[in-house]
């Protein structure tokens, strides 16, 4: 039960593979965490699973008609709680961000009663999702599976009147992605089920929110601390904004001239990737590297490890956008979203989100770190120890 639970949580998952790829293998180590015999693979891989219908519900095409949504909500944000002159805390306020988009883009909640409905009982799923898993009042495990009930019986209430709605045609196209769920059919025409509706709403809140959090956080971290780097985006923002009016929302076309930007925000998810990999079981014993791993392991997949190795990434520590320029790394080297056919589906919502997120900060301000150092720390995602306190300078008129 033990196993190296311990040495993981003390050392963090970064340093704990490091450790390990020097010990035994730069491919793959055996391990036992959270109970479980467990192969951890270092180098660049693909799965051959099933893909999901998300990839149709947040392609490129389907998620066009979301960017002023965004960009609105953004402004909204930065307009109440982004005050000039002000000293405040950015992984805090993207969560905010985050959160209510996804309220807004998956299920049309906007009021925002009903959104704290939802995010006070998420937050603690979220929070109890590392946890050990001990159902004892008091954990944080406890309190996260009473959490999670409550979600669901808000999600169940929401999707039934959905499908009212739908049933008496109030509406025909997705209008959001929970219609999306409602009017889809698998290979036998068959629709969802609630319950397969809610847990998919769930898993999706759960894969977005952390992950587009930390994200945004280590975008803005990066702008705050590296003043060329701020320089060029800024210049590309700038030019895209001076074409617009002052109340015109951005669109799909200005978003394809944010290239500069991109760069930054894809070097960023190298040097500081929101999901540090993910989690397989076998279905049958295989061979990699010259190591045998047994049928029904757990296995882990490592972004990291792929992400700091000089073969790939020269100079590895160094924060250079100009990497993804041209062609840009070599396949499966550069993965935060993982690679293959189980490739995170929301890659896409996620560009969009942190790309809009960035054009409306840059805009408005420059931004000074408040605690220079600060540190990183592993929850979910990496996340400042304090929560990324940063100085808004507004721009001069
Ligand atoms: C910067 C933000 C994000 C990062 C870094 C990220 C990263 C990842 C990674 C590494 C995986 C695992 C891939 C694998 O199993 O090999 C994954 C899976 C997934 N992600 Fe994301 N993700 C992000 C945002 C999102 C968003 C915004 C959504 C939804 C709107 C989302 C939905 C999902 C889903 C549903 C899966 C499971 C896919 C499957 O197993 O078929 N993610 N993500």
């Amino acid at each position: 039960m033990l196993g190296e639970n311990m040495e993981f949580a003390v050392l963090g998952p970064q340093k704990f593979v490091k450790d390990r790829m020097e010990k035994y293998s730069p491919e793959v180590f055996q391990t036992s965490l959270l109970g479980e015999k467990m192969a951890i693979f270092c180098g660049a891989q693909v799965s051959a699973l099933k893909r999901s219908f998300h990839h149709d519900i947040l392609k490129p095409e389907a998620l066009k008609q979301y960017i002023p949504v965004m960009d609105a909500l953004a402004r909204e944000h930065l307009d109440n709680d982004w005050t000039p002159n002000s000293v405040v805390k950015v992984f805090p306020l993207s969560k905010k961000y985050t959160f209510e988009l996804a309220c807004r883009l998956f299920l049309s909640v906007v009021d925002p009663e009903h959104i704290k409905r939802l995010s006070e009982p998420f937050t603690l799923v979220t929070n109890g999702m590392f946890s050990v898993p001990i159902d004892l009042p008091g954990t944080a495990y406890n309190r996260a599976i009473k959490g999670g009930k409550m979600v669901r019986e808000e999600l169940m209430r929401i999707i039934t009147e959905r499908r009212k709605e739908l049933t008496e045609k109030k509406e025909t196209e997705g209008r959001d992605l929970l219609s999306k769920m409602l009017l889809v059919t698998d290979e036998d025409g068959q629709f969802l089920s609630e319950m397969e509706i809610s847990n998919n709403i769930i898993g999706l809140l759960v894969a977005s929110f952390e992950t587009t959090s930390s994200a945004v956080t280590a975008v803005m971290n990066y702008l705050a601390e590296l003043p060329h780097i701020y320089k060029q985006v800024l210049e590309e923002q700038m030019e895209i904004a001076k074409l617009k009016g002052p109340d015109e929302l951005l669109t799909w076309e200005d978003i394809e001239k944010m290239k500069c930007s991109w760069n930054v925000a894809r070097e960023s998810l190298r040097l500081t990737p929101p999901a540090q990999g993910a989690f397989r079981e076998t279905t049958t014993e295989f061979t990699y590297a010259g190591f045998t791993i047994p049928k029904g392991w757990k296995t882990f997949w490592t972004v990291h490890s792929a992400h700091k190795n000089p073969k790939y990434f020269p100079e590895p520590e160094k924060f250079d956008p100009s990497r993804f320029e041209g062609s840009g790394p070599a396949p499966y080297t550069f993965v935060p979203f993982g690679g293959g056919p189980r490739m995170c589906p929301g890659k896409e919502y996620a560009r969009l989100e942190v790309l809009v997120f960035m054009h409306n900060v840059v805009r408005r301000f420059r931004l000074e770190k408040a605690i220079p150092n600060e540190k990183i720390v592993f929850h979910a995602s990496p996340t400042p120890a304090y929560g990324l306190p940063v100085h808004l300078h507004p721009h001069e008129k």
